[in-house]
């Protein structure tokens, strides 16, 4: 199973929720505490993720970016966006190599 369709089947769980609130669901208790309690666990888990990697064991990095990533799935979720537009984005972005600005170069010469 691909990356994708455990993307693609977390958010249809995390939609899901946002349209049939269910009792014991930390989704919907973070729809229900609204967009500012969402932002603030996306930047604590997004802290949490630099700590890990800078700590360097793997499995507490994999475990606070899985957090980050379900989270940013119920921020989509929440500004109604669509996984497919971020799936999109990506692939358009890949059709693109040899990213490296200039100026990135000169920075790191300098
Ligand atoms: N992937 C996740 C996922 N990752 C992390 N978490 C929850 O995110 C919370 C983050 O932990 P924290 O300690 O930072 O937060 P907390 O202290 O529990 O609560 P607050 O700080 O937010 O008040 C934990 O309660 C985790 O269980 C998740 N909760 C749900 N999912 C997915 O969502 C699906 C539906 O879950 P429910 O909505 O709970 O039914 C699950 O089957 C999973 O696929």
């Amino acid at each position: 199973m691909c990356e994708k369709d455990v993307l693609e089947r977390l958010y249809e769980v995390v939609l899901e929720r946002k349209r049939n609130p269910q009792e014991g669901s930390y989704t919907c208790y973070l729809f229900d505490k609204g967009l500012d309690k969402i932002l603030k666990k996306v930047g604590e888990e997004s802290a949490e993720t630099i700590i890990a990697a800078k700590n360097g064991v793997a499995p507490e990095t994999v475990g606070e970016i899985s957090d980050l990533i379900y989270h940013l799935m119920v921020l989509l979720a929440a500004q109604e966006i669509p996984l497919s537009a971020v799936m999109e984005e990506l692939d358009r972005r890949s059709q693109k190599i040899g990213n490296l600005k200039q100026f990135h170069t000169v920075d790191r010469e300098t």
